[in-house]
């Protein structure tokens, strides 16, 4: 078994390592400053390994994975893989992580900084305070469902097939995640599918419904289809609290919700599974973004919202509320102070390098640690 507090590190492609980099740093903060120390394992995912294994995904890395409390990814892919055959490409190799470590509950909070209330595409009315918890099912869906691939036709046609899938227990166990989690906050769920044209959809509303009347009536819930959630995340989005959602549907919900908060570099994410027979919650901590190929290598990436994911680790897998603060605190502060980099960069303000981004988040911990 795995040391205390092991974190496994896979930087992956892209901006992902430029990101990571200030994330170790604050971790090397943490064990200088605060006694917080990790045993930090590093390996490769997604093109990386490709070039040096032949694979997005290596079993040794794996089965690394399966046994640290929490894994810290970066971003996977990129142009240089994209004309792989699909089962090699480097999103398979995260796609393999979120399903072997059965990490069916993706949380993604979209939280809007109030500096950054008018770098969000929306009037500042709108966004201002906002703070929403998206919680996509991960380990299921289109993502996954059998039968898929491409075949030929005879024809001379081809076809490209992919399965929607739900079982009860898939969809039970994610709503579980997320009535818990709206207990916790101001105790809405709001379950979106699209129950009027798909039954898989009809199957999620009905057991969300279900398991609502069973466990968690306490709670209030509404249904809406995932179109109108889209509409209605950029129209009035303060009217959410927490979305539990399919794998698809959660991926581009939460890519919408980026754009509420001011950029998709500030928004973090945790996959979590169950507790297992030794107490330990499987989790994967990952940036809601890509490998942002455009800007990479040019260190103007934001790294916020990978570092907000490292704080969300401390909150959820290590139980340090007040590191996990601290962190938050030092990111709000710094953005207060109108450091930005280019994509959240404020008109008329100059915008500063990822690394630059990283030392003011260090320097920020600093003061605030006295
Ligand atoms: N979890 C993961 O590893 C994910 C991987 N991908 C992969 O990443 C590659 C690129 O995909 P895209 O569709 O371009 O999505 P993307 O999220 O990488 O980038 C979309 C846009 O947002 C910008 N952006 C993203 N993160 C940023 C950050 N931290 N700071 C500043 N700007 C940022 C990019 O520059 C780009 O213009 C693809 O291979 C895709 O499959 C995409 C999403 C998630
Ligand atoms: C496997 C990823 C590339 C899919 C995605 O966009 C995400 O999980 O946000
Ligand atoms: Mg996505």
């Amino acid at each position: 078994m795995a040391a205390n507090k092991s974190i496994l590190f896979l930087p992956g492609d892209g901006i992902g390592p430029e990101a990571m980099t200030q994330v170790r740093r604050v971790i090397e903060w943490m064990g200088r400053e605060r006694s917080v120390s990790f045993d930090l394992d590093e390996d490769l995912v997604g093109g990386a390994a490709i070039d040096a294994h032949g694979v997005p995904l290596a079993d040794a890395t794996m089965e690394k994975a399966l046994n640290v409390d929490a894994v810290l990814l970066g971003a996977v892919g990129g142009p240089k893989w994209d004309d792989l055959p699909f089962e090699k490409k480097p999103e398979r190799g995260l796609l393999r992580l979120r399903k072997e470590m059965e990490l069916y509950a993706n949380l993604r909070p979209a939280l809007c900084f109030e500096a950054l209330v008018s770098a969000s595409s929306l009037k500042p009315e709108i966004v201002s305070g906002l703070d929403i918890m998206i919680v996509r099912e991960l380990t299921g869906g289109v993502y996954f469902g059998e039968p898929r691939g491409i075949e030929e036709l005879p024809d001379g046609q081809r076809r490209g097939i992919n399965t929607q899938v739900y079982t009860t227990n898939e969809i039970r166990r994610v709503g579980d995640v997320a009535f818990d989690l709206a207990r916790k906050r101001s105790g809405h769920v709001t379950s979106s599918e699209k129950a009027n044209v798909m039954e898989s959809g009809v199957l999620w509303r009905q057991e969300i419904t279900k398991l609502h009347q069973e466990k968690h009536s306490d709670i209030k819930l509404d249904h809406m289809y995932a179109d109108n959630a889209g509409m209605q995340l950029v129209r009035n989005p303060k009217q959410f609290d927490v979305i539990v959602t399919d794998n698809l549907f959660g991926d581009m919900l939460s890519d919408v919700a980026a754009m509420l908060t001011g950029s998709l570099g500030m928004l973090p994410s945790a996959s979590l599974g169950d507790v297992d027979a030794n107490g330990r919650r499987k989790a994967l901590y990952e940036p809601v973004h890509g490998s942002a190929p455009d800007i990479a290598g040019q260190d103007k990436a934001n790294p916020l919202a990978t570092l907000l994911s490292y704080a969300m680790a401390l909150r959820y897998t290590f139980d340090l509320a007040e590191e996990a603060d601290l962190v938050e605190q030092a990111v709000q502060n710094v953005l207060d102070s109108g450091i930005r980099t280019p994509d959240i960069m404020a008109e008329g303000t100059k915008a500063v390098s990822t690394s630059a981004m990283g030392d003011a988040v260090l320097a920020e911990l600093d003061r605030l640690n006295g």
